[in-house]
């Protein structure tokens, strides 16, 4: 059963370039990208178990809001990855998914996701089977987005994913949608005679 690639950033060291730990853990990342566009990521020191227990638990108070006060924080352009196509309700960040998530990729340049423990995503692997992201505390999913494939001239495909709803339990799930200014122009040490550019800006 293929598993998702675990990028381990405890080490302080991992966010300085150049040192022994930035280089491993940039290969381990542009490798897991390469291969299903996605990795998750721990960081035990920057995202204690307690933030998040504290931070899902404010979302269940959150959510309690009466749906007319929910309204009030509307937002009319539609979300990125198209929730109001999939029959879901969207208050401004906030999307209420009953039936889970149908599959798709994210049309941004990338997605970080943090959630709680509740099962749902999946991800869809080069040999043709969902992999079952398994929730680690401390933890977030890095997805590349349609941006990300053409930037890097499909080296790094765009990840197939989606939500299935199984456990009889809440599941939250925040995401940050980031988004590039402007064209996107691929980087010429990413085009070669191999590597023809696949898209004009
Ligand atoms: O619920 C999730 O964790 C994923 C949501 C998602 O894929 C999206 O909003 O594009
Ligand atoms: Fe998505």
């Amino acid at each position: 059963m293929a598993k998702l690639a675990i990028v381990d950033f405890s080490n302080e060291d991992c966010f300085k370039p150049g040192t022994s730990s930035w280089l491993s853990i940039r290969k381990d990342i542009c490798h897991a990208l390469e291969e299903v566009g996605c990795f998750v990521a721990i960081l035990p020191d920057k995202i204690s178990s307690e933030l998040c227990s504290t931070f899902f638990r404010m979302l269940d108070e959150l959510f309690d809001f009466p749906t007319e006060i929910k309204v009030k924080n509307s937002y009319e352009k539609p979300y990125p990855t198209g929730y109001l196509n999939v029959g879901n309700t969207g208050y401004e960040s906030l999307a209420i998914a009953d039936a889970g998530l149908r599959s798709h990729r994210d049309r941004d340049f990338s997605t970080i996701l943090c959630q709680n423990h509740v099962k749902g995503l999946e991800i869809y692997s080069k040999d043709d089977e969902w992999i079952c992201f398994d929730p680690l505390p401390s933890s977030f999913v890095f997805l590349a987005g349609d941006g990300l494939q053409v930037w890097s001239n499909d080296r790094i495909r765009a990840c197939k994913h989606q939500v299935t709803l199984s456990e009889n339990d809440v599941r939250y799930s925040l995401g940050l949608f980031s988004f590039r200014a402007g064209e996107t122009h691929t980087p010429k040490e990413l085009i070669d005679e191999d590597n023809p550019l696949q898209y004009n800006p």
